[in-house]
């Protein structure tokens, strides 16, 4: 078995988030637009448990629980809760129903749907739902924690790893079960994953900012395609941006901004010997105003380890090997 999915970049907005269309149920199926993101591990849906005013504009999941296996299922006492790192939160109850994704489909996989989202989400009319692709010792569910769509379906697939291949402002692809060798035009570098943060978290060697010298020194990261952009130490951030003249932290954003007119520099990081690299253009994030831009790469401030965010993932072909807990890079 395998599976090949559209990733959308979130319409309105500098690639803030990609979307993929997931099918939920088997006797009234409908296609819910979602955020795969490899920084959770909660599969959850704007529902018709969420308020009126609180899914304004979204699809809602509407559970078809008749009295056929092939129907949704209440898990009885089953709650989920889960708060995100830019404050935005969503809890509910939970169901259990046929999800398909690339024609890739797990009969019975939890889907988590909201009682309660955030403004941020309300507001967010492309997203009805996350679709959690970490490790699923994070899943809320309680008391009975659940295993994310991966989980469910990697026994069943050719092979236990999946692939992003995200653009700058154009839809690109998830591959489930295998590696498409067409997608990609470097060797793909594999290093060791830690799952003991639940996140996808490995060592990268080093960066180079600009054409600055390439500065050797292990670093932690993880892979996050929940994350638009790019975060790093702060040290390393003031060095980058100190290269485009007059860009500097703007105090009432918490960000680095700078001239629109400028490009700002390439960003390079190590695997290994491998040199990821990451063009100045992808480091535009979009307008404050009519001549402030806000930078691509930000501070991770007091994380312990850095947030490679869809600003760097688009540039590059990225492999999730849960099979053999590591993570692959390659150009393209
Ligand atoms: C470490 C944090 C990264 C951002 N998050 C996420 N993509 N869900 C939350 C966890
Ligand atoms: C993981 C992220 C998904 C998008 N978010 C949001 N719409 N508020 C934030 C959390």
């Amino acid at each position: 078995l395998t599976g090949s999915a559209v990733a959308n970049p979130n319409p309105s907005n500098f690639d803030r988030e990609y979307l993929v269309p997931v099918i939920i149920g088997a006797v009234t199926p409908q296609t819910i637009n979602m955020d795969l993101d490899t920084g959770s591990s909660d599969l959850w849906v704007f529902s018709n448990s969420t308020p009126g005013a609180q899914a304004t504009g979204h699809v809602v999941y509407q559970p078809n629980t008749c009295n056929a296996s092939t129907c949704a299922k209440l898990l009885p006492g089953e709650t989920w809760s889960i708060q995100y790192s830019d404050m935005s939160s969503s809890s509910g109850i939970v169901y259990s129903d046929l999800v398909t994704i690339g024609g890739a489909a797990v009969s019975s996989q939890a889907v988590e749907a909201a009682q309660i989202v955030s403004s941020s989400f309300t507001t967010d009319t492309a997203n009805s739902g996350l679709l959690g692709m970490a490790f699923s010792s994070l899943n809320t569910c309680r008391p009975q924690q659940q295993l994310t769509w991966f989980d469910n379906i990697k026994a069943s697939l050719a092979a236990e790893v999946w692939t992003a291949n995200l653009q700058k402002g154009a839809a690109g692809t998830y591959n489930f079960g295998y590696i498409d060798s067409t997608a990609y035009n470097s060797n793909i570098t594999y290093t060791p994953v830690s799952t003991l943060r639940g996140f996808w978290e490995f060592t990268f060697s080093g960066y180079q900012l600009g054409s600055s010298s390439f500065v050797t020194t292990d670093m932690a990261a993880i892979a996050d395609t929940g994350t638009t952009l790019l975060l790093l130490p702060s040290a390393v951030v003031e060095s980058y941006w100190a290269q485009v003249p007059s860009a500097h932290l703007e105090p009432s954003l918490g960000a680095y901004i700078y001239p629109c007119s400028a490009t700002p520099p390439n960003f390079t990081f190590g695997i290994g010997s491998y040199r990821g690299v990451v063009p100045g253009s992808y480091l535009a994030y979009g307008p404050v105003s009519s001549q402030w831009c806000y930078g691509g790469i930000q501070s991770q401030g007091s994380s312990p380890f850095s947030v490679f965010g869809d600003v760097l993932l688009k540039a590059q072909f990225v492999v999730f090997d849960v099979g053999n807990l590591r993570i692959g890079y390659a150009a393209k």
